[in-house]
């Protein structure tokens, strides 16, 4: 390699040659001149240490951008076990912010409401549950920083405690305690605390780091010290957002009103939504005619952090999609059609790219430095449960890491599905069935969902797919038949005419053309239509054309055979 001038040198680097003599000078590099040559060694030293003070440089720029970024309020959502006294905290929460207020202030429902303290305001959603809240957190929005895991103190921790807690730190959300109903004669911190621990949860008072408060939803004692931990773990999240932004956030509920038209309560999570903007969530789209807060007030913008109730979506946009500002009508019809055709041409697709089992996830992983399966554990009893779940920490190696989202009593449920697919993990039950809707909805979700009744089987599928012992074994499932009736030669190629005979003919099947029973050839389709349009599938009775990738030579009477490769679960 020719040997590299200062001069030449400083301009690769994009600065000037007293630039890069001062660095030299520093690095201790002797030169007579800017037209002096360096040696390989020293230039490669030049351009790694530039590199490193380029990179420190735009480092801090983006710290000092993120800095003049302000702060915006902590969104939180409570959970907890059925009957703890989740609605009764949102509801104290609520009426201490109402009481503050002049009497008789109208509230409206919008979804989310604010509760200001003196250290600041905090912003509740206003539906209870996890599942709600995990099922926004799949499809990709994240809309709580805390989640407030409400343990009445009389019973302590519950089946659904250990979902709420599953389900939260899935969701990437901070945790805060409220050991509630602390005014019974009967409630014990201890307990919580005690619950808590065999959850591998440490409360503060026992030197750990979980935040837990005594309170009461009924008489609102502790209520306000709740308010300040949440406000102080907000703080050390550093949480802001940019006012100036294009507006985004997640759409929290949506309703038809007979008199109104469609409702959409939306938490705005970034930048500022405008009555007049145009927003599109999913595959609907709304221009934002009207805005209420929470206290019932019209409203012609807002900011980070708040949650309205618009008017102007022709359709109600599910909940828990997530919304974005768009410039114009054009782009926002453009946008939400586009991905109407993405789901219709998926829903035909068959499920490719999705992990269907343990395997499958970890090829996912692939490359990375330590894998981790998240697997959620579902058993008959607590004994087994335990069982299973010493041996599995037993499993772990230094390549790959268990991650136990939930470890549970009982079958498993659609709520396991939706946490597994957010987390992109398995459902692994023992000595329980889970149901028909559970099993359909995995398979939808494309979650491996798989069932034993000897422990040791399961331990054995989860030990081979850890050490990696175990390659996948496919095997060969038809499709479908097709018959040749036409043979077209077009400028595009030969197509041949053909009537599904059996079964089905997919975009993306293995093909093989039989001629008089004989294999004559084998490959894929090149393109696969149904009159003008491209498809994915072709069901029995139904006329297609296909072209092959590479064959031509068609007879009228030649059966096209479909075929895919799917892998066999082996036990
Ligand atoms: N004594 C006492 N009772 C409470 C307290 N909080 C809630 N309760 C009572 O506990 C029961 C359940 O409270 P909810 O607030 O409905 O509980 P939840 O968690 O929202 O229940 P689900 O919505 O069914 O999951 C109600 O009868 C409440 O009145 C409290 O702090 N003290």
């Amino acid at each position: 390699m020719a040997k590299v001038r200062i001069y030449q040198l400083a301009k690769e680097l994009g600065m000037s040659n007293e630039e890069l003599l001062e660095i030299l000078d520093s690095m201790g590099v002797e030169y007579k001149s800017h037209a002096s040559t360096l040696e390989d060694e020293t230039a490669a030293a030049v351009k790694e240490l530039i590199g490193e003070q380029r990179l420190a440089e735009e480092a801090r720029k983006a710290e000092e951008a993120r800095k003049a970024i302000p702060h915006r309020a902590p969104v939180v959502v409570i959970m907890g076990h059925v009957d703890h006294g989740k609605t009764s905290l949102l509801d104290y929460l609520r009426k201490s912010r109402i009481a503050e207020k002049e009497a008789g202030g109208i509230t409206q429902h919008v979804g989310a409401f604010e509760v200001k303290t003196k250290g600041g305001t905090v912003v509740f959603i206003d539906t209870p549950g996890h599942e709600a809240f995990t099922s926004i957190r799949e499809r990709g929005a994240k809309v709580a920083d805390i989640a407030v895991i409400v343990v009445a103190a009389d019973d302590g921790v519950m089946p659904q405690t250990r979902e709420a807690i599953a389900h939260a730190k899935a969701a990437g959300a901070k945790l805060i305690f409220a050991a509630n109903k602390m005014d019974l004669p009967q409630a014990s911190l201890e307990k919580v605390y005690q619950g808590l621990m065999k959850e591998g949860i440490v409360p503060v008072a026992y030197g750990g780091e979980a935040e837990v408060l005594p309170i009461s939803a009924k008489t609102g004692q502790g209520v306000q010290d709740l308010l300040e931990t949440i406000l102080i773990t907000a703080e050390l999240e550093d949480l802001r957002a940019d006012p100036n932004a294009e507006a985004t956030g997640v759409v929290l509920e949506s309703r038809i009103d007979k008199q109104a038209g469609v409702l959409a309560s939306l938490l705005v999570q970034q930048g500022t939504l405008k009555v007049g903007d145009y927003v599109v969530a999913g595959e609907h789209w709304g221009k934002i005619r009207a805005m209420t807060d929470s206290e019932g007030v019209r409203r012609n913008q807002t900011g980070p952090s708040t949650a309205v109730q618009v008017l102007g979506f022709s359709e109600p946009p599910s909940a828990g999609t997530a919304f974005e500002w768009v410039p114009d009508q054009v782009a926002a019809k453009e946008i939400t059609e586009e991905r109407r055709l993405e789901r219709e041409a998926r829903e035909v697709a068959p499920e490719v790219g999705r992990p269907r089992n343990i395997a499958d996830l970890l090829r996912q992983m692939q490359g990375s430095e330590q894998k981790e399966i998240n697997l959620i554990l579902r058993a008959d009893t607590q004994g087994s449960l335990e069982a299973i779940q010493q041996i599995l920490s037993r499993e772990q190696s230094e390549e790959v890491k268990i991650n136990l989202l939930l470890a549970a009593v009982g079958a498993p449920s659609e709520s396991d599905v939706l946490l597994a697919s957010t987390a992109n993990g398995a459902i692994l039950s023992f000595g329980v069935t889970p149901a028909g809707s559970v099993k359909k909805m995995a398979e939808q979700k494309g979650v491996p969902l798989q069932s034993f009744r000897i422990i040791y089987e399961l331990i054995d599928e989860v030990r081979k797919m850890v050490r990696g012992q175990r390659e996948p074994v496919y095997k060969e499932e038809i499709l479908g038949q097709a018959e040749v009736r036409a043979v077209f030669k077009l400028s595009s190629g030969v197509v041949a005419g053909c009537m599904v005979t059996s079964g089905k003919i997919t975009r993306n099947a293995d093909i093989r053309v039989l001629r008089k029973k004989q294999e004559i050839w084998k490959g894929k389709i090149h393109s696969l239509k149904r009159l003008k349009d491209d498809v994915r599938e072709v069901a029995q009775g139904f006329e297609c054309g296909i072209l092959l990738e590479g064959f031509s030579d068609f007879q009228e009477g030649d059966v096209l055979e479909a075929s895919q490769r799917v892998e066999v679960v082996q036990e």
